[in-house]
């Protein structure tokens, strides 16, 4: 069982509070997996005091220099792949396929960001007077917070602290508790790729503590979130108050339109993966399926057969296709949100059910039937719950789709290119997909959403360098 510990100023200690919380298997909830360091107050400003005093030299070093560190951090995740994806499993629940391949996706993100070392991050403007020197360069913000959710317990930590590193930040990462033993396995791989002590801190703990003491430090530069809007809104808050600059990424209620014209096949494998993979617990999770009338009884059919074969399981045995819930209250809040459907009117045609086993499961179910008024049409459930809605046009279809608080990810799947485009000009989403899944995201692209889903950065691409730096614009007369 590993002890989860801070790591600040290049050194891993257990907190002063001497209070620990206890990880466990969400597949079997009676295997302790680790133990996790709580953090004071006093702690966590420590942590932005070392990324502060680290911040001077690491900004001074070539970019070069920053990238070749990320390069070597991504190398040694390559080669632990296997162990770190284990541990993600048994900490939170996703496949060990799933797991794995999301290590490697963050060990992609560090050699892309390592990239960015190398390339301009400013450009020269012709000057009125024809004389002078008129350019923009990038600078770092200083020591900045990154508070991370637990479904993605690598890449998002990767995608934030990659960039804010490569572009001369210094960070300190605080991860969620259900993701704290994975996120010690991702510090160690940069502390090892030799990255000098206070570039990366970490720090464990509750999330309202440690968020209000990395908010309150007054050296700390800015905050990136990741997680849900409840919490999200606290965050600004708090950093709009003290002229903070903060990002937010939250959630999202993602829809799928299916069209007549559309191949059903596809269309249903593409919307079980997106619905069901991850047990759900994706942001950019498939959600809604709003389906043309005229062909929806064949799609739902398609649909029911394909989730009433999926298997669910322990994510460490390769026949699963998704595991459990993260915890016993997601669990119980993806039951909650399907007996609240079932109140409210809706069909339940497949699942709805914590099977008779052990681990925080929930069977893939599927719900018709469903009116824009209905929760199941409006509120993230985070959880493998999918609710079809039927439409007769496409422009129905896309009023559908916007009837929501968030705008993250949304899908059509068609063969003909006026709906495609009259869907891309039309749907209120960051992130639009056409004859694909909703959730996926490629990271040499920008990723955020529009409305509630996001603050409105982007993250990932070379739009990350927006947030984690300031432009200066520099004449010079000589
Ligand atoms: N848009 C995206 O990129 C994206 C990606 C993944 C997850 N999410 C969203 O995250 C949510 C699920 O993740 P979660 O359960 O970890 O979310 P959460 O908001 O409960 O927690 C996210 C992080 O915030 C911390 N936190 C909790 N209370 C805090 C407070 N008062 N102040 C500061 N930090 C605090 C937590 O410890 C954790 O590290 C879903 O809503 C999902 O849609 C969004
Ligand atoms: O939750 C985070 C996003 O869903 C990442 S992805 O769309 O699965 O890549």
């Amino acid at each position: 069982m590993k002890r989860a510990l801070n790591y600040v100023a290049g050194e891993w200690r257990e907190s002063e509070s001497g209070e620990w919380a206890a990880a466990y298997n969400p597949a079997r909830p009676s295997e302790q997996v680790g133990e996790v360091t709580q953090s004071t107050r006093e702690e966590v400003s420590r942590a932005v005091d070392a990324a502060e005093a680290a911040f001077a030299a690491w900004r001074g070093l070539p970019g070069m220099k920053r990238g070749k560190f990320l390069a070597a951090a991504a190398r040694i995740l390559e080669d632990r792949a296997d162990a770190v994806a284990e541990t993600m499993t048994r900490e939170m629940g996703k496949t060990f396929a799933e797991a794995r391949g999301e290590v490697l996706r963050g060990a992609a993100i560090l050699h892309y960001y390592a990239g960015e070392g190398e390339r301009s991050n400013g450009e020269h403007i012709p000057p009125a007077d024809g004389k002078s020197l008129l350019y923009t360069r990038r600078i770092p913000l200083g020591a900045v917070g990154l508070i991370t959710p637990w479904n993605f317990p690598v890449a998002i930590p990767v995608w934030k602290l990659a960039p804010a590193l490569v572009y001369g930040n210094t960070v300190v990462l605080k991860p969620a508790g259900n993701s704290s033993v994975t996120a010690c396995l991702l510090v160690e791989a940069l502390e090892e790729a030799g990255l000098p002590p206070g570039v990366v801190n970490l720090v464990h703990g509750s999330g309202r503590l440690t968020g209000d003491a990395l908010l309150e430090h007054p050296k700390l530069a800015a905050i990136s979130f990741t997680g849900s809007n409840a919490v999200g809104r606290k965050i600004a808050e708090k950093a709009s108050h003290r002229g903070l600059k903060y990002q937010l990424e939250m959630g999202g209620k993602n829809a799928v339109i299916v069209m007549e014209d559309a191949d059903l096949d596809q269309a249903a494998d593409m919307v079980v993966s997106g619905s069901m993979k991850s047990t759900g617990q994706k942001c950019t999770a498939t959600s809604k399926v709003i389906v043309m009338s005229a062909v929806a009884e064949v799609f739902i059919e398609r649909l029911t057969e394909r989730l009433r074969s999926i298997r669910m399981g322990d994510g460490m045995e390769p026949e699963t296709y998704y595991g459990p819930l993260s915890s016993r209250q997601a669990q119980q809040s993806v039951l909650s949100h399907i007996h609240q459907g079932q109140e409210e009117g809706a069909r339940l045609l497949t699942g709805g059910k914590a099977p008779d086993a052990e681990g925080y499961h929930v069977e893939p179910t599927l719900f018709a039937g469903v009116t824009p008024s209905m929760s199941l049409a409006r509120e993230e459930i985070f959880g493998p719950v999918l609710a079809v809605m039927e439409a007769d046009s496409l422009d129905e279809a896309i009023g559908m789709a916007n009837d929501t608080d968030f705008g993250l990810s949304a899908a059509i799947f068609t063969q003909s290119l006026s709906n495609a485009l009259t869907f891309v000009s039309r749907i209120e989403a960051g992130m639009i997909k056409v004859n694909a899944e909703t959730a996926g995201v490629e990271y040499q692209a920008p990723f955020g959403g529009l409305k509630q889903s996001s603050s409105h950065s982007r993250e990932q691409g070379r739009a990350a360098m927006e947030f984690f730096t300031h432009t200066q614009t520099i004449s010079l007369s000589l």
